[in-house]
């Protein structure tokens, strides 16, 4: 089997391919390839594998976005997409080699990590992702959405509006890239994602209303995009799905969710990205009616080199903490000495006795400080060479903001 790499001219029978694994059949198009998913492949990084006959089998891409770190480092990051194997190839290996060759490629560009969306989660752990990020659904029904008035905050001095994603694609793509540069584990979405409609909404052009928040100065800071679903004939009401409350602060956020949760003639608002740990929860004068339900892991990371990595992001504890780190598929293995200091990390390599030993794809896990340290030690993933090891690293690790990702790609 041969990996070789893709051109824009591939790109129908790498669609093609990427379908037949997946079990797809094509959907419909427009000339530009608006509207569909795959429509903002960069096809000049793409690769697939060819079978002994010259046809192609397998495919795997990866998207140029940037990804928001603890302490509000912003990074290049290759988004690993459209990886299948056709069902007459798979089990020989095709995947194993189009991620060495994708992983290399990547390090080649000078990139430190790199990121996915796992369709299954037995897939990724054995070439060094590590689950990092978590989302989740909250339900809450309309009759018992009252929120408490906080008791620092001042008036919003903001606007709201309605409007049609149709009519404000603009604006949503400005808001959406400042609210991701403030939030730990946040992707970019390249314009080339809004200009061709690729993506789920409110960036497809499935409709959509937006409520637009505005500064007292005008300037739009934080959207919701929402849909009413089908009318239910007995209890005549609809469900309200949120897919995304965009914000550059709570308090923004706090107003669109207002805005929302007041509709009328709806039962429940279904919000499609707002996880465990968010304060809307704890905004509910009755905390029991938001249900949390639909947990996913999201985001998964790869750390291609340890040292950058550990020193990109952003710290909070002062501490020191020896390394042993283990990348079997690329068949790594380095014993590294982090040591933080008044919010910045070194790390360096080191003959020193390890504190934890650890696979790459578990670091990867608690890069974000979306996983804690102990809590992998008490899983049997990490193993702690002494006691007090995993509480050190549980403070070193600590993020000021749990990470958190909402672009599907
Ligand atoms: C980021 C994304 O795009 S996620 C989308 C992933 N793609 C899909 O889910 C589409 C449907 N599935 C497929 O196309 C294929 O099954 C793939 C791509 C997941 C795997 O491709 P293959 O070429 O069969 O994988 P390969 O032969 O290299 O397998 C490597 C190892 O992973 C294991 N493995 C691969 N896929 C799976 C799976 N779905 N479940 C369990 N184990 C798996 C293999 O058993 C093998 O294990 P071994 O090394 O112990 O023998």
């Amino acid at each position: 089997m041969e990996i070789r790499a893709t051109t824009e001219q591939d790109r129908e029978a790498f669609v093609a391919t990427m379908n037949s694994a997946f079990g797809l059949f094509p959907g419909p198009t427009t000339e530009d390839g608006g509207g569909a998913w795959w429509s903002a492949f960069e096809l000049d990084r793409g690769l697939v594998a060819v079978a002994d006959d010259g046809r192609p089998v397998g495919t795997a891409a990866a998207y140029t976005f940037e990804l928001t770190l603890p302490g509000g480092a912003v990074v290049p990051v290759s988004g690993v997409t459209a990886v299948g194997v056709a069902p007459t190839h798979r089990r020989r290996g095709a995947l194993t080699a189009m991620m060495r060759r994708q992983l290399a490629d990547i390090r080649e560009r000078g990139e430190f990590l790199s990121v996915l969306l796992a369709s299954e989660a037995v897939i990724y752990r054995r070439f060094g992702y590590g689950p990092a990020t978590w989302t989740n659904r909250l339900t809450v029904p309309r009759r018992r959405a009252d929120l408490i008035t906080p008791r620092a905050g001042g008036e919003d001095t903001g606007t709201v509006e309605l409007l049609r994603s149709d009519d404000c694609q603009e604006i949503l793509e400005d808001v959406y890239n400042r609210y991701r540069l403030a939030q730990p584990g946040a992707l970019s979405r390249p314009h080339r994602w809004w200009a061709l409609r690729a993506g789920q909404p409110p960036i497809s052009p499935a409709p959509r209303y937006i409520v637009l928040h505005r500064d007292a100065a005008g300037v739009p800071d934080g959207y919701a995009s929402y849909a009413l679903g089908d009318l239910d004939r007995v209890t005549k009401t609809s469900i309200l799905t949120v897919d995304e409350v965009i914000a550059v602060d709570d308090e923004v956020f706090t107003t669109l969710a207002r805005t929302v949760l007041g509709h009328d003639l709806i039962g429940q608002v279904v919000f499609k990205h707002v996880p465990a740990w968010h304060p809307l929860r704890w905004q509910l004068e009755d905390i029991r009616s938001g249900e949390t339900s639909a947990e996913e892991d999201w985001l998964w990371v790869r750390l291609l080199d340890v040292p950058r990595a550990l020193a990109a992001r952003g710290w909070i504890a002062d501490g020191e903490l020896v390394l042993d780190v283990d990348d079997a598929f690329l068949g790594e293995r380095n014993r590294y000495l982090l040591t933080v200091r008044d919010g910045k990390a070194e790390c360096v390599e080191t003959e020193r006795e390890p504190d934890l030993t650890l696979d790459v794809s578990d670091l990867g896990s608690i890069y974000l400080g979306g996983a804690t340290p102990s809590t992998l030690v008490r899983a049997g993933r990490i193993q702690a060479h002494q006691a007090g090891a995993a509480a050190v690293a549980d403070t070193l690790f600590r993020t000021e903001q749990p990470p958190h990702c909402l672009h599907w790609f």
